[in-house]
């Protein structure tokens, strides 16, 4: 059953952001967005009063030295698919879905601020409804169990809202109902490797996240097992997402052997690619039975 109580604070803390349901325009980092000219489906979408970003020039060396702007390069592309994944989107919500330490957060705002959405982080929203400092804390005095039914609850509030980047908690997958409240919205699984995670996670130390908390032994070991536990209790249940971002595909396309080479903005750039391919792939049916796309979807099928 899921928690009462929790819309409230949520529908509060939402307008506080001013999420709106303003048709071609909001504040964003980027600036206003509007569609102007729909038949121009990869320039359709720009920041209102941002020039037009001019194709990126190939990496190429000059004067014996490699071209110094990669991150210009990265960010250039960045921007540039946003505005076109944000035509497509046409104001659908976005939910990252992984394990823990998969990324969700941090690649998550990167996407947000891009997009000029505004992020959640369903954890904190937990914390937030139910009054404690920590998601540690709420399995300590309460339960996994209690914690999942308000995960659910933020997640069906969250579910009726547009213009969001929500990064899910990692467990959120495995309840049929938080799917229904993911469906509404574009759901993205970040795959990392397990050994990737366990790194990561033994870095920043596991005291924040209860299932992989261990008294003692070291912490890559520990977060490995554990994660390798949960991955296989969860089954295929990250699979449920619309796209998978897997992010050995994209360190094999940039040709690293190691994922960790690869940025969050790497990542973020390859989950909006993803998710741009699949609403092109998906329109004819978003466009008959999704309750949060806007008229201009189906405008794109008569183009
Ligand atoms: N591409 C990356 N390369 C290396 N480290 C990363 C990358 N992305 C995130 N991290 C780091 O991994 C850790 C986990 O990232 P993050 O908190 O974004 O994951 P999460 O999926 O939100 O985790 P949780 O489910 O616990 O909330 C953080 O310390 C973050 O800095
Ligand atoms: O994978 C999980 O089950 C969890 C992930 C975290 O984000 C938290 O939601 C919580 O620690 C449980
Ligand atoms: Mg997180």
């Amino acid at each position: 059953m899921e928690a009462g109580g929790v819309g409230l604070a949520l529908q509060t803390r939402v307008a506080g952001f001013g999420t709106g349901r303003r048709r071609g325009g909001l504040q964003s980092p980027i600036g206003s967005l509007r569609v102007t000219d729909p038949a121009g489906a990869a320039v359709a979408v720009r920041a209102r009063g941002s020039k037009p970003v001019a194709p990126l020039r190939a990496k190429k060396s000059s004067g014996g030295h490699e071209n110094l702007h990669n991150s210009v390069d990265e960010a250039l592309l960045l921007k540039r698919k946003s505005e076109e994944v944000l035509f497509y989107l046409n104001g659908r919500c976005i939910y990252l879905v992984g394990m823990m330490g998969s990324g969700k957060s941090t690649v998550g705002k990167i996407m947000s601020e891009v997009l000029g959405y505004s992020f959640f982080d369903s954890d904190k929203l937990v914390e937030q409804a139910v009054g404690m400092p920590s998601v540690a804390q709420i399995f300590k005095v309460h339960s996994e169990a209690f914690f999942r039914d308000n995960e659910s609850s933020v997640l069906r509030d969250l579910s009726s809202m547009r213009r969001l980047v929500v990064a899910t908690g990692g467990g959120a997958v495995i309840r049929p109902v938080n799917w229904k409240y993911m469906k509404k919205g574009l759901s993205v699984w970040l795959d990392v490797p397990l050994d990737a995670l366990a790194r990561r996670i033994a870095k920043v130390g596991t005291a924040s996240r209860p299932l992989l908390d261990q008294p003692s032994g070291d912490p890559y070991t520990m977060a490995f097992s554990k994660l390798s536990m949960l991955a296989e209790q969860r089954g295929d249940a990250y699979a449920n997402a619309d796209v998978r971002v897997s992010l050995e595909e994209i360190a094999s396309k940039q040709g690293h052997d190691d994922v960790s080479k690869l940025t969050p903005t790497d990542i973020a750039i390859e989950s909006l690619h993803k998710i741009e391919s699949f609403v092109i792939e998906h329109t004819a049916d978003n466009a008959a039975g999704d309750s949060q796309a806007e008229p201009q979807v189906q405008r794109i099928q008569t183009l």
